[in-house]
């Protein structure tokens, strides 16, 4: 069994550890480290790992996961890089960087991976994109598999293609809560009590997500079952097409993209 140390236990490390430990993962095959003393001592009360400081974690652990934001990165790998024996699984979580980065400032051979996961890993509906990068083999991927399955979807994706799966599924979440948001409001212009607006609407954003994934349809055939001829869904569609929602999404995107490269760029 191998023992992770999650490097800068922040909202994600935070959120990887816990699923870890909910799929089964032995507390003693865990370490965490944090910049913050405190935040390291309410971690260990609440889950029983132990906090331990960046280089102890090196030594002890055989996958080290680079929780930090990517703007510490070259900091975290100041302090730990040339104490990194080869033979250790870098896996990082960080948005825009590419392993590259890493490889440059660890001993040759490291193995390191590329893991662009996002929050619905708090229950366990992670989407988890994965890349080898450097030095990394098969089996090194099916590790990394290992550790994120539990908490949702793995999928293996070249690492090219990294920067849009960020701005996709990695902050994915973010835009689904904004129209949740949005919609809550519209419920409430149109004269319905905060917390009905709130109820209908988070349980047809479930079930529209189930739908989607488990009826195996294409969403354009989704929606068309939902838009009646001279009907109330078309009368909204008109609007979201005239305030160019589409075309806002398609722009968001890209912009997503354009700054996880811009982050791998002021990075080196
Ligand atoms: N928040 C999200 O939805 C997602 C975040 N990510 C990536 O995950 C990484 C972490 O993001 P968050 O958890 O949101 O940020 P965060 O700021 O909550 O966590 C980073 C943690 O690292 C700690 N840290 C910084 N330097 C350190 C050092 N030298 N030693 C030990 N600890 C150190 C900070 O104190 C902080 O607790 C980022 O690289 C981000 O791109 C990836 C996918 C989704
Ligand atoms: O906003 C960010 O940079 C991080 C990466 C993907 C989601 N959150």
């Amino acid at each position: 069994m191998h023992t992770v140390a999650i490097l800068g236990t922040g909202k994600m490390g935070e959120l990887v550890l816990a699923g870890l430990l909910r799929s089964g993962w032995p507390a003693d095959r865990l370490l965490i480290t944090a910049r913050r003393p405190e935040r390291g001592a309410a971690l260990t009360a609440k889950y029983g790992v132990p906090v331990v400081g960046n280089a102890e974690a090196v030594e002890r652990a055989d996958i080290l996961a680079i929780g930090v934001k990517p703007q510490d990165a070259a900091t975290l790998l100041d302090e730990i890089g040339a104490k990194v024996p080869a033979d250790k699984l870098v896996v990082s979580l960080c948005a825009g960087l590419p392993t590259g980065f890493f490889a440059a400032r660890l001993p040759e051979g490291t193995p390191v991976i590329r893991v662009m996961t996002n929050t619905p890993a708090l229950v366990d509906q992670a989407m988890t994109a994965i890349s080898a990068g450097p030095h990394a083999t098969g089996e090194h991927l099916a590790i990394a598999e290992e550790m994120f399955k539990p908490l949702g979807v793995t999928l293996r994706v070249p690492e090219s293609q990294q920067d849009a799966v960020t701005a996709l599924s990695g902050s994915g979440p973010a835009y689904f809560y904004l129209l949740v948001e949005a919609m809550i409001d519209a419920g409430i212009l149109l004269g319905l009590p905060r917390q009905v607006a709130h109820e209908l609407i988070v349980q047809t954003a479930v079930g529209s997500a189930v739908m989607l994934r488990d009826s195996g349809e294409h969403p354009v055939k989704l929606r068309e079952a939902v838009t009646s001829p001279a009907g109330t869904t078309i009368s909204a569609i008109r609007e979201l097409e005239n305030h160019g929602v589409r075309a806002a999404l398609l722009s968001a995107l890209e912009a997503a993209r354009d700054r996880a490269r811009e982050i791998a760029s002021q990075a080196v």
